[in-house]
């Protein structure tokens, strides 16, 4: 049996305590993804912890140190389905130094008001990431006081 390879996301947001936007990356490569929209990140290395990785790869790609947060609930624990040989986990960061650049893999980041899930979604996501970015408009819409009138 081949093993599964195992990605990694950030969903960064402006701040994790009151997330209001979100940053996306636009690959520039391979070519088969290039133009397409994406959470930052990549392949966990062998006998890497996840999160070890997602915080190497948002450095790598973007300059930037983060906190990762909560995780984003996945399907299970595999995190979510990228095609029959990939599955992602995507945790929630936030930017605690540096300023992001798209250093590699991207020719342009983008911060996107979470409130207008239309414009989110309306980018040319890899197609794999729409359930995932849909989740993620979800989880962020529960209003946080959470009361009834
Ligand atoms: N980073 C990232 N990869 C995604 C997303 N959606 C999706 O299908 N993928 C796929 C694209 C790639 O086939 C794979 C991640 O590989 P990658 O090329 O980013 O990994 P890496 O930085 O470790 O690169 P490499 O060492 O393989 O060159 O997962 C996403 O939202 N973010």
């Amino acid at each position: 049996m081949t093993e599964l390879i195992r990605v990694v996301g950030g969903a960064i947001v402006d701040s994790l305590a009151e997330p209001a936007m979100l940053l996306v990356a636009r690959r520039s490569a391979p070519e088969s993804l290039a133009g397409m929209w994406e959470f930052p990140g990549g392949k966990v290395e062998p006998g890497e912890d996840a999160e070890t990785a997602l915080v190497r790869e948002l450095l790598e790609e973007l300059g930037v140190e983060v906190r990762l947060g909560n995780e984003l609930p996945a399907p299970d624990a595999n995190g979510w389905p990228l095609n029959e040989r990939a599955a992602m986990r995507v945790w929630f960061a936030e930017v605690t130094r540096g300023e992001p650049r798209p250093l590699e893999d991207h020719d342009q980041l983008r911060w996107l008001p979470l409130a207008d899930p239309a414009a989110v979604l309306g980018l040319p996501w890899i197609p794999a990431d729409f359930p995932i970015v849909r989740a993620l408009l979800d989880t962020v819409s529960v209003p946080a006081g959470g009361g009834r009138t």
